[in-house]
């Protein structure tokens, strides 16, 4: 939905210009970083020849797990930004630019739902293979990657979207809604019959501390984690938060509101009701207890929620903050 300029202007002047971040303690959202799930990755680095690291592309600056790098960066390494479905990617350059200059100059954007670009990953795999010592595995015929990320991001359906694309088969790797459906190091799977290429699927692995509450919201709103620990109703006032600073209003038109709106108890209230998610609650009063109708805030979030990873917002950009040179406020400098 857009609105004329004059009343985008006039919503604007009430918008907040930063989110309220005290007193929330990000290291309670995220469980321990899976220490043992990055040793078996470990274990497993002399019998791979490239590792593929599948981060969200709707944060391809923020929230990836540094320590892949560290402990499995004696491979080459080539980093799959997916659901490029749901990015908005108008600074695409500008994002590869800021990667480079962190090292990264192998990017791939996919989307693994629409099978986008995935068939530009097999050829450059082989290429940086081609171009780099294989310890230990020169006499082999076969190449064998190992795909890591942290959770959710899509590493089971990029080793399905894979096997589609180049050997016309179905499903090899369990995909889930939630983070950690992947629980183990899998063996190797087959996803290329020439040149003869199998992946290793990976849990997700967090980092070991989160740089900042901002960066933990956006991981939360990738559903990289459980939004339980963080609060569906802390999650949809971030989202509510940028989706008026990057101007996407269509949850206006979506829910039937009147008008695009920061608060986010008055927007849970209208998506409450418009879906007809209502509660009886008891309440004590002078003359005993009386049931009252009351807005159901948390299913309202659910569905704000849900709506918002389907897409249906539109692409959004949630590292826009950082490529415009402003890390999150409470990044430790
Ligand atoms: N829109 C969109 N959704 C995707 C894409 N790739 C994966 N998904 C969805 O993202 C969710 C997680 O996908 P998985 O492949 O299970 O992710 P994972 O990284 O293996 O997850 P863990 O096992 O938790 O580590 C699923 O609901 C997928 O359908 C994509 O390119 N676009």
């Amino acid at each position: 939905m857009r609105l004329s300029p004059r009343a985008l202007r006039a919503a604007q002047a009430a918008w907040r210009e930063c989110f309220p971040l005290q007193g929330r303690d990000v290291a309670r959202w995220f469980p321990g970083h899976m220490a043992k799930g990055l040793k078996k990755m470990q274990s497993s680095l002399k019998l791979v020849d490239c590792v593929i690291e599948v981060h969200d592309a709707r944060i391809p600056l923020s929230g990836r797990n540094p320590l892949f790098r560290e402990t499995l960066g004696l491979k080459p390494h080539l980093l799959v930004l997916n659901k490029m479905d749901l990015a908005d990617l108008t600074e695409q350059q500008k994002i590869e630019q800021h990667l480079a200059g962190e090292g990264l100059k192998h990017v791939i954007f996919t989307s693994c739902i629409k099978d986008e670009n995935v068939k530009q990953i097999i050829p450059k795999v082989t290429e940086l293979v081609g171009s780099s010592y294989r310890y230990h595995r020169a006499e082999n015929l076969d190449c064998c990657i190992l795909v890591v990320g942290i959770p959710n991001v899509g590493k089971s359906s990029l080793i399905n979207s894979l096997r589609r694309q180049h050997l016309r088969t179905g499903k090899a790797a369990r995909v889930g809604g939630e983070p950690g459906i992947t629980r183990a190091v899998m063996s190797r799977v087959q996803v290329c019959e020439r040149p003869l290429i199998f992946l290793m699927d990976t849990p997700g692995v967090l980092a070991p501390r989160i740089e900042s509450v901002e960066t933990g919201l956006k991981l939360a709103l990738c559903g990289t984690v459980l939004d339980h620990l963080v609060g569906e109703e802390t999650m949809a006032d971030y989202l509510l938060y940028t989706l008026n600073r990057h101007q996407l209003l269509g949850y206006v038109q979506h829910y039937g509101l009147d008008s695009a709106c920061d608060d986010i108890e008055h927007v849970l209230k209208r998506v409450a009701v418009r879906l007809g998610k209502t509660r009886k609650v008891k309440v004590l009063t002078g003359t005993g207890d009386v049931n009252v109708i009351q807005p159901n805030y948390s299913a309202a979030a659910y569905d704000f929620l849900r709506t918002f990873r389907s897409g249906l917002f539109g692409p959004v950009m949630l590292d826009r903050d950082v490529l415009q040179g402003c890390p999150p406020a409470d990044t430790p400098r």
